[in-house]
Order: C-alpha cells, then structure tokens, then sequence
C-alpha cells in the first residue's frame, strides 16, 4: 500500500479500523503464556544492555527487508544468541507480518514475545493472548487527545495479565505514559510522520526517566556504536532491521549485548 509523506499514522489508524472490524472473535484465548516477567529481567539484569530481537519481513520506510527469511529459525537464533525477548510484527499490510508467525514462534521459545502492532482495540489484545504473547505494545502517538482510550487499553491488558510496553517519541508523550503507571516504556528514535531516525530522541529524555521503570530505545541501531551512546540510561535496545539483515545473529547480537557502565 502506498502511503503519502506525512499521512502514516493516519492511515495506518485507518488501515487497522478496518482489519478490526473484520476480525475474528477470540474469546478462548486461555491464560498468557507463563514465561519470566520482562519487566523484572529488565530492572534485575542492569549490567548488560538487554536486547529486543526484532522478526520483521518488510516496513513502511524501507519497503522489503527479507521476505524469503523462515521466521521461526530465525526467533530461535535470536533466543540461543541471549535476546531477553523476540517482537513479532503482525501487521500484514505495512509489514508483511502475521499473527501466525506470533503463534508459532511463542509456542517454540521459552523467553517472552511482543505482539508489534497497532493495537487500538481489545480485540487485538484478546488475539494477543491467543497467539501466546506475554507483552503488548500500545504507542501514546496513536490515542492524541484521547488518552481515556489509551488508558482503557493499558488496564485491559492488565488485568489480563500481559504486560505492557508503552511506545513514546518526545517528553509529551513520555509524560502521558508516566502518567498511565507505565512499567516498560519504550522511546522510538524513527519519527512516524517523517520515518527520520535519530538516537537524539531518546537522548532528550533520559533525564527525566524514573528508576522504578524499565526504558528501551527502539529503532536505528545498527551496531557497537549506537548501542554504546544508549547503554548508559536504556535498559534494553529494540532491534530489528541490522538483525533481518544480517548473515549471523549470533555475532550482530553479541557486538549489541554490551556493559552498561559509564565509560
Ligand atoms: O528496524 P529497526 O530500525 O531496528 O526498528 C525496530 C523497531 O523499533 C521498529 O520496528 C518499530 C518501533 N516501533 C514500532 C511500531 C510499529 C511498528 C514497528 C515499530
């Protein structure tokens, strides 16, 4: 699907209307897969940078990534490489993702998994639990003046026992997930209305962050050097591109995976 530049979001919100109201029920969805928390790994191991392993087939900005890539060989490789948790695109429209490769890969590894989506509807988090996710993610940039719904999301998925990883961009919408109680709370370094990338978006906020949450930087690291300008206030790291792309998770991971501590 084409987007306009500057209409991503829009469409998208739109896009996914659509694919809900189209959805199936999953109304037996059984209880969230039992693995360790993420936010408890997270706040425990402090000495390493923790990385999110990214499956993603294709994206908005960069069109296809790697579409012949057997998806669940590659989550494996990403958990026996040290990932603290796989995320797994389900969109099918912007990235060639699909519920089922969430399914899958949940019922084959033992870490935590992240449905990567645009979630605005309960429906969604219900199917989130079907496909054996332990976290949902809900981005603050999709509720704008309607943060209620936001809220109404959050506690829903609490109360079914997921946790919640909360995706901000600037210090408003970090405010707006500090408010929420937000455990887990993600910066995106990639701009949804432009696709521009920079570590400058979580750099301008690590000042305010709370120590009794857990933050991850997403989008943009390729390698050692960004991972070495976020390790001191991130937590974790979410990657997916420079590991889609790469010969040998094992090695890309491991050049990730590196000492928290101020040099
Ligand atoms: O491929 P990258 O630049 O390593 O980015 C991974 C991840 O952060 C990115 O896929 C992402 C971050 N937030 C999202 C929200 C929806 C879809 C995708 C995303």
């Amino acid at each position: 699907m084409n987007i306009k530049p500057g209409k991503f979001l829009e469409t998208i919100m739109s896009e996914k209307a659509r694919e809900v109201a189209e959805m199936a029920e999953f109304s037996d969805f059984g209880n969230v897969r039992a693995t360790y928390k993420l936010y408890d790994f997270l706040y425990e191991n402090t000495a390493e940078l923790q990385i999110i392993a990214e499956c993603k087939k294709a994206s908005p900005s960069l069109g296809d990534i790697n579409t012949e890539v057997d998806l669940l060989a590659q989550a494996k490789s990403y958990e026996q490489a040290g990932a603290a948790m796989i995320s797994v695109l389900t969109d099918p429209v912007f990235f060639k993702g699909e519920i089922d490769y969430l399914r899958e890969i949940s019922a084959n590894v033992a870490i935590p998994t992240l449905n990567k989506d645009f979630i605005i509807d309960e429906k969604q988090i219900r199917r989130a639990v079907w496909a054996g996710a332990t976290v949902i993610l809900l981005i603050v940039a999709c509720f704008e003046g309607n943060e209620n719904r936001l809220k109404e999301l959050y506690e829903y998925a609490e109360n079914l026992g997921l946790e919640i990883l909360v995706e901000t961009h600037n210090q408003a919408e970090l405010d707006i997930a500090h408010g929420l109680g937000a455990k887990i709370i993600g910066v995106n370094n990639r701009n949804l209305k432009t696709f521009e990338v920079s570590l400058q978006n979580s750099l301008d906020l690590f000042h305010d962050f709370k120590p009794e949450t857990v933050y991850i930087s997403e989008s943009g690291v390729f390698g050692t050097q960004e991972a070495t300008v976020l390790a001191p206030d991130f937590n974790a790291i979410l990657v997916g591109t420079a590991l889609m792309q790469s010969g040998n998770v094992a090695k890309a991971l491991k050049n990730l995976k590196i000492a928290r501590k101020r040099q």
